[in-house]
């Protein structure tokens, strides 16, 4: 078995892993976020690449274990009419991403990137992104104010979390729920099931 290593400093991410019975070890990555891509799908891709590849130079001296081990970086932004939505800057930036988002849907997307070295130290590079449409409901200016000042928006993509308080303004969604939470896991099981 490889010893697996989650490259996210998310505590959803790592519930989310531990959820479906992995045991990990967390190292994170402190490269600035800048990518190179225009397309939401690629620009999640290339950014949980690049904490993947960090925590895999990292911990390069685990190379020599006797099984391998596998690296999990993962990014997650907010699509909306073309605009990419990552994290607000302020509560001010929350609002408009708020504002923008409700009574509408719009696009989550994940990337995810698996590194793997088998004992050898031979490495292959898994990279995929997957989608979810969400649906948000009518809200007002009032509602988007009590929101805000729950805290909850400041380190999420597109300025919500759809685990806590904004689930009461989410109308539908089409895709993997774990997916807008930060880690799509039913997709990394498949991953993890053929590489551990
Ligand atoms: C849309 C949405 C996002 N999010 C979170 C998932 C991600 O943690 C965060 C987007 O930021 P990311 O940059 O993807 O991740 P992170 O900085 O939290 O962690 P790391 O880079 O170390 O892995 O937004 C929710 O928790 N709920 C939601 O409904």
């Amino acid at each position: 078995m490889k010893k697996i290593i989650l490259a996210s400093g998310s505590p959803r991410r790592r519930e989310l892993l531990a959820q479906i019975g992995y045991t990990f070890e967390v190292v994170t990555s402190e490269k600035e976020e800048v990518y190179q891509s225009t397309e939401p799908q690629e620009i999640v891709k290339e950014l949980a690449l690049l904490k993947a590849k960090d925590v895999a130079e990292k911990t390069a001296s685990d190379r020599e274990e006797d099984c391998g081990r596998i690296i999990i970086g993962a990014d997650t932004v907010v699509a909306h009419e073309g605009k990419i939505l990552g994290k607000p800057k302020d509560k001010e930036d929350a609002a408009r991403m708020l504002e923008a988002l409700q009574g509408d849907a719009h696009d989550v997307y994940t990337g995810v990137a698996v590194i793997c070295y088998d004992k050898e130290g031979q490495e292959e590079v898994i990279s995929h992104a997957v989608q979810t449409k969400v649906y948000v409901d009518v809200m007002t200016e009032e509602e988007i104010q009590s929101y805000i000042a729950t805290g909850e928006p400041m380190d999420k993509a597109g300025a919500y979390g759809i685990q806590g308080r904004f689930a009461a303004h989410i109308a539908k969604i089409d895709g993997d729920y774990y997916n807008v939470v930060g880690l799509p896991v039913s997709y990394i099981y498949k991953v993890l099931r053929e590489k551990i």
